[in-house]
């Protein structure tokens, strides 16, 4: 251990040494030099893979395992070790992630809480409290990562720690020595891992080369996997930098070009996607009618109608009944069999889209045909794979090294899958298909004989996903499973259910799956349904489908991906206060310098009924604010939108919520929700008012009460499931609500709830577990001080999402 005043040395050379090499000459012998005398061996890369655009070479040296991670990019190395942190206990696991400098440790501890990764930065070594928090940490009473920089590692050790992250290397090769060297003082095993640049290879002359090309040709868990890092490579080059982009961009694509006004060039085009591809243009009256109701400006394709939303860079043809779908006679007739003749709402947009082999995302509460938009087109897709894929008339086979899959449905519970495999048997009832149409696998016990079966062609596979990730490693050279080239079809199928069940497993798989298909235009086809519209979560799939038509039959969760912004506020009581709530909202949006005037902003206040929107009316008329009601009982109910747009004083719409319906508007800019209505469907489908003002920064102002309390629990779920701020006063009411309803009915056979013992509260709507705690839990542990003067320092303020 270096003594306190090299340490002191040290971190001023540190510091001066900010125009540093990123990474410095760290010889072969700074390791040796570290091994005991007795071992004198080279160190030998033992394994090396190809994950998550990282190349990892593995080294056991001395006992100690070190992995030495060559990512494409910083970003990479960041998705890579979030996405592996997510995958380990950090109550029984310690992660140190060590970097050279304070600001590079902030910058890495920012990443981290972006990717959902929690970690503690410290790089204060001046800090009295660190030696505190080290020790907390130490012993597990801290569970998240520790970010530090060389200062603080040096000083105190890392001899608790489990994994040690390098993720920025010193400038002086003594310096990672002490590091190192560092980690073999310690009594237990330690992982070291080392983020290291691609030119390095002179640094650490064992590793192996690495360039791009030869990471695809490297040793993985599958044959099939490297096949496709080629094909991808291949792919990626092809493809524009649009394709490439996260879905944050995709999604901001879409909606720059709605604005887009000033664009001369469609997206699309730029993304070198052949726009309209397959797709008809309007050549005869009948095709023509097929887009009734679609709009397209400057790429974009737009359907708003009755409760539906859709966006595609494709023309969005409209299908009214199952009759008109181009599918097999058999196909079309067990659909009628079901009692699928007219299209639901979203199939309307969905089923001619799909059946062109397009990428399809269908958001929407439960019930509503999420399921029948894609099924049609899956196994129209599947029957006509199926055909090429069988043993022709003649015996000879078409490929003796086909194997696997035409299709993929992957759902998040048994129950659901079965549904499917009903309805799938029904509509690919064909007695001239000569391989296994449907393989289903729902329980692990039965993952061997599956993937015995999976050898041969077959049509569709269904599983959860779980069960798809498993079956994935389980494919391996000389008896692959699946054959990429021959999947036309991947549904995932109540893809946030999945993700709410197996979060880790869903991440791995996201981040696979692209990595062994080809999705996008004449590629494998994506259908994803879901009621929450989760992009985070799409990131790596949606972008590699340009194709994609987005179908949201929620106007809450389209809200969402419209970037509409999100307020919430707690009415005052008593009642007559609401009002004045109100008027003091709109005297502060008025004061703001960024807001014009209302009247372009377009405020809509949204009552349940018409006495409150007199009421309100008439109390911001006494406060010099011109308001318009729309409502078929009053007399102004004759007035349009467009005759409000074209006042020529800037007036405040007030409705409520029966003649929702009827308004439509593209340039409301402020929604805001006075009073919630009974129904939670009819509250979310206020938020349809806003449907063409997504480009405009539109804003809501939730006003919620006590009193409100069914409402209150699904805008709950709905602000943890979007990651929404969470106004404080909204989780004090709903843990009041909580432990009232529980003091009624006590859970005395429940554990104490975790994010209660953790933050205090819990604001996940069906938790069962227990809220009150019992006197004997409240006794301090026995190490706890109780005497003297106890300081507080607050670290890190946390909230469970
Ligand atoms: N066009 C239609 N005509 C008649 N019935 C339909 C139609 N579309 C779907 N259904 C029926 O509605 C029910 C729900 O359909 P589906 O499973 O597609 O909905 P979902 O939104 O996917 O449901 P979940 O959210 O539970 O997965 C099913 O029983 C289905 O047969």
């Amino acid at each position: 251990m270096p003594t306190g005043s090299e340490r002191g040395a040290l971190a001023k050379r540190l510091q001066k040494n900010r125009n540093r090499k990123p990474k410095s000459p760290l010889k072969l012998e700074t390791l040796k030099s570290s091994e005991p005398k007795n071992g004198d061996s080279d160190p030998v890369i033992t394994d090396f893979k190809y994950s998550s655009n990282c190349l990892l070479q593995i080294l056991d040296y001395d006992g100690m395992a070190y992995t030495f991670i060559t990512p494409n990019s910083t970003a990479d190395a960041l998705n890579f070790l979030a996405l592996s942190i997510k995958t380990k206990d950090l109550i029984s696991v310690r992660i140190v992630i060590v970097c050279v400098e304070a600001s590079e440790a902030k910058d890495v501890h920012q990443e981290m809480a972006k990717r959902g990764v929690s970690a503690i930065l410290y790089t204060d070594t001046e800090s009295k409290m660190w030696t505190s928090v080290w020790q907390m940490w130490m012993q597990g009473h801290l569970n998240s990562v520790l970010i530090v920089c060389d200062d603080l590692i040096l000083k105190l050790g890392s001899q608790k720690a489990n994994y040690i992250i390098h993720f920025t290397l010193p400038a002086f090769s003594h310096v990672f020595f002490q590091r190192f060297a560092l980690t073999k003082e310690s009594s237990s095993k330690i992982e070291t891992f080392v983020i290291r640049a691609e030119n390095d290879t002179h640094i650490f002359p064992f590793l192996k080369p690495t360039c791009r090309q030869n990471a695809a040709a490297l040793e993985n868990f599958s044959t099939m996997q490297i096949n496709e890092n080629d094909a991808i490579e291949e792919h990626c080059n092809t493809i524009s930098p649009v394709e490439k982009e996260p879905l944050a961009t995709y999604v901001n694509d879409f909606q720059t070009m709605a604005d887009s006004s000033t664009s001369s060039i469609p997206s699309m085009v730029a993304a070198g996607v052949e726009p309209m591809e397959n797709v008809p243009l309007f050549g005869n009256e009948k095709e023509a009618a097929l887009y009734e109701k679609s709009s397209t400006e400057q790429g974009l394709s737009k359907y708003v109608h009755v409760g539906i939303v859709a966006h595609s860079r494709l023309p969005i043809p409209v299908c009214y009944q199952s009759a008109d779908l181009l599918v097999q006679p058999q196909i079309k007739a067990a659909m009628q069999r079901e009692g699928i003749c007219r299209s639901y709402r979203n199939q309307r947009v969905a089923w001619l889209h799909a059946i062109k082999g397009h990428a399809l995302t269908v958001v929407g509460p439960k019930r509503t045909g999420k399921t029948w938009c894609y099924l049609p087109a899956l196994c129209e897709r599947a029957y006509q794979q199926m055909l090429q894929r069988q043993p022709m008339n003649d015996g000879v086979d078409c490929d003796v090294n086909d194997c696997g899959p035409s299709a993929i449905i992957v759902v998040a519970s048994e129950e659901q899958g079965l549904q499917l495999a009903e309805w799938c048997r029904k509509l690919l009832d064909f007695s001239q298909l000569d391989v296994e149409i449907l393989v289903w696998l729902f329980h692990r016990s039965n993952a061997l004989e599956v993937c015995s079966r999976l050898v041969e062609p077959c049509g569709i596979f269904l599983t959860t996903a779980d069960l798809f990730l498993y079956v994935l490693q389980q494919s391996k050279e000389p008896n692959p499973i699946f054959n990429p080239a021959a999947i036309c079809c991947v549904a995932l199928d109540g893809f946030d259910d999945m993700c709410a069940q197996w979060r880790k497993c869903c991440t791995q798989l996201l981040h696979l799956l692209p990595t062994l298909l080809k999705f996008g235009p004449n590629q494998t086809q994506l259908m994803v349904t879901m009621r929450f519209w989760l992009p985070q979560m799409l990131n790596d799939l949606l972008p590699s489908s340009p194709d994609v038509q987005l179908v949201f039959e929620d106007a809450l969760e389209a809200a969402i991906y419209g970037g509409v912004n999100f307020e919430f506020k707690v009415a005052k009581e008593p009642e007559l206060e609401h009002n004045r709530d109100i008027l003091e909202f709109i005297q502060g949006l008025q004061q703001n310098p960024e807001s014009k005037n209302l009247k372009t902003q377009g405020l809509v206040i949204a009552c349940t009924n018409l006495e409150q929107a007199l009421q309100l009316s008439g109390f911001l008329s006494e406060h010099n604010l011109e308001t318009s009601i729309y409502s078929a009982h009053n007399n102004a109910s004759n007035l349009s939108l467009a005759q409000w747009r074209l006042q020529t004083t800037p007036t405040i719409l007030i409705t409520i919520d029966e003649v929702l319906p009827n308004l439509r508007h593209d340039h409301i800019s402020y929604l805001i929700n006075f009073q919630m209505p009974s129904s939670w469907t009819t509250f979310k489908d206020r938020f349809a008012l806003l449907y063409g003002s997504y480009k405009a920064n539109a804003s809501t102002l939730i006003v919620a009460r006590k009193q409100n309390e069914f409402l209150l629990w699904h805008l709950c779920t709905f602000i943890v499931k979007h990651e929404l701020k969470m106004p404080y006063e909204f989780i004090d009411i709903f843990f009041q609500m909580r432990v009232e309803r529980e003091c009624l009915a006590p859970r005395n056979d429940s554990s104490l709830c975790s994010q209660f013992i953790a933050y205090g509260n819990c604001s996940r709507r069906d938790c069962r577990h227990r809220h009150i705690i019992w006197k004997s839990e409240c006794k301090p542990p026995k190490h706890y001080p109780i005497e003297g003067v106890i300081e507080f320092q607050i670290i890190q303020v946390s909230t469970y999402l």
